[in-house]
This record gives structure tokens, C-alpha cells and sequence, in this order.
């Protein structure tokens, strides 16, 4: 039986009187893709943001293989790799001592250099990976961003808009990497706007919306539950967002 890789368990970030994520819960099994779907300001970031560290829940568990979280720990990062939406990198430094940093931060064995050298030839990266960060495009940074994640190679990986800035080619092949690493038993979490590719791509989505998980369930269970044929019409039809039609036409009503 699979087991699970995260638990996540009535999760609640404050910010002051502000929530901005209320009461989410949801599991990964290994070797599953989940998506986080929901428009701007639902709460996808702070939720990932919670799950690798960077500041505690106000209230809720989460589960990390098999161990509860509290304050976490070095060790428990080794746990999952992961891919922020943010663009920050240290730009003074070039993609290869970046990730030769990355290499001794998780203290691998000089031999797994190789790994890295063949992740560059894959993602194209060869050259561009001698300049600094900061001349890089937004896709070349999520291309180091997703090879440093892997590095170590964690049970799950935690992706925030892992496809946005990639081209194409880089879409389909990030994809497939995915999917074989599932094939290896990683549980992946990732948040996306683009509807297709959940759809394509998951086991199971949450749907946030203003901080709440409001459908959950397999791209087939949704798409069943609210009798329409695919994703992009489970996210209207749960965001009620079919009714901006009459806002849409009051706006440009003098236009
Ligand atoms: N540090 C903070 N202090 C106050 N409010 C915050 C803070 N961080 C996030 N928020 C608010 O929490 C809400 C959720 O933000 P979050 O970035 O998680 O949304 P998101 O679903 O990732 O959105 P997007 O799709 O636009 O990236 C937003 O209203 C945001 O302004």
C-alpha cells in the first residue's frame, strides 16, 4: 500500500486580522501528484511557504514523513526539494557556484556532481550556467531553481508555479521529468494557474479559494461533482465566476 509522504491537517496562517489561509487539509501518497488551483490571493504561496519552513502555521499539523513538523529542523529539510515562484537568487554568483553552493549545503559526495553536470545538458544550461544569476531569463532561473530542488534527491518535491517563465519544449520535458520521478515514489505538490496542465498532470487538486480549500478531489471527481466536462469549468463554476459577465459589461459600459 502506498504510503503517505505529507499530511497536511486543518493548516490556518494569520496574518494580524488577516487569514490567508484557513483550515486546509489534504495528503500526498507517494508516487502522486496534487495541485494547488485557485486565483490570485487564494492562499497558494503562503500554504507552500508554511510546508518548507520559511514561518509556522498559527494553527493546524502538518506531517512530513511520517514525523510531525514543529520548528523545522536542518535535517528535516532534506525531506523535500523545492522551487519557489519567487525570482530571488543571490545574483552576484553564477548558476554553477550557486549550485556548487546548493552541492555542499546538503554535504553530497563529489561523484553527484556528474548528476548535476547531466541536469545542465538536459535543460540546455551548459553555457548559459557560467554567467551571474542576475543576467538570467525567469525561465533559466526556474531551471536552476528546479535542478538545486532535485539535487539531494528528496521523497517530495514542493513546486510554486514550477512551469511559469519555461518555453514549450521545457513545459513538456519538466512534465515528463515529473512524471518519472513519480514513477520513482516522489510526491510532488505543486501550484499552477494553468488548468490543462492540472488537469493533465494530477491525482488530486485543491481548489482555494479566499483562503479556503473549496473542492477537493481527483480532475475526474470534480469534473463529475459538478456535472462539466473539464477543470476550467470546475474552477468557474465553484468560483462562481460565470456572474463577472454582468460586471464585465457594467464596467465597459461608456467605453
Ligand atoms: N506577509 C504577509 N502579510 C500580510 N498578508 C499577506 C502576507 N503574505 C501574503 N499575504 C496575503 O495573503 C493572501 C494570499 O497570498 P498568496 O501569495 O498565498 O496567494 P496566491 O494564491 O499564491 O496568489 P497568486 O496566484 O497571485 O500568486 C493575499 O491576500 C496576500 O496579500
Amino acid at each position: 500500500m502506498s504510503e503517505n509522504i505529507l499530511e497536511v491537517s486543518q493548516i490556518t496562517k494569520r496574518f494580524g486580522a488577516f487569514t490567508a489561509v484557513s483550515e486546509v487539509s489534504f495528503q500526498i501518497e507517494e508516487g502522486t501528484i496534487l495541485g494547488l488551483l485557485g486565483p490570485n490571493g487564494a492562499g497558494k504561496t503562503t500554504l507552500l511557504s508554511m510546508l518548507v519552513g520559511i514561518f509556522p502555521p498559527s494553527s493546524g499539523k502538518i506531517i512530513l514523513g511520517g514525523k510531525t513538523m514543529l520548528r523545522m529542523s536542518a535535517a528535516e529539510k532534506y525531506n523535500f526539494g523545492f522551487v519557489p515562484d519567487s525570482q530571488d537568487v543571490i545574483p552576484y554568483l553564477t548558476g554553477w557556484e550557486y549550485l556548487q553552493f546548493v552541492h555542499r549545503i546538503y554535504q553530497l559526495p563529489d561523484e553527484k556532481w556528474t548528476t548535476v553536470q547531466d541536469y545542465l545538458s538536459l535543460l540546455h544550461m551548459e553555457e548559459k550556467v557560467h554567467h551571474l544569476l542576475e543576467t538570467y531569463s525567469h525561465g533559466q532561473r526556474k531551471k536552476i531553481q528546479l535542478i538545486s530542488a532535485l539535487l539531494h534527491q528528496p521523497p517530495l518535491l514542493i513546486l510554486d508555479e514550477p512551469f511559469s517563465g519555461l518555453d514549450p519544449e521545457m513545459i513538456a520535458l519538466t512534465k515528463r521529468l515529473l512524471r518519472k520521478l513519480c514513477e520513482r515514489g516522489v510526491g510532488v505538490l505543486l501550484s499552477t494557474h494553468d488548468l490543462l496542465l492540472a488537469e493533465d498532470m494530477c491525482d488530486t487538486v485543491v481548489l482555494l479559494n479566499q483562503a479556503k480549500a473549496v473542492a477537493t478531489g481527483s480532475p475526474n471527481d470534480l469534473r463529475s461533482l459538478y456535472k462539466v466536462t473539464n477543470l476550467e469549468e470546475v474552477f468557474l463554476t465553484a468560483l462562481d465566476i460565470e456572474k463577472q459577465e454582468e460586471e464585465l459589461d457594467h464596467v465597459l459600459a461608456d467605453f
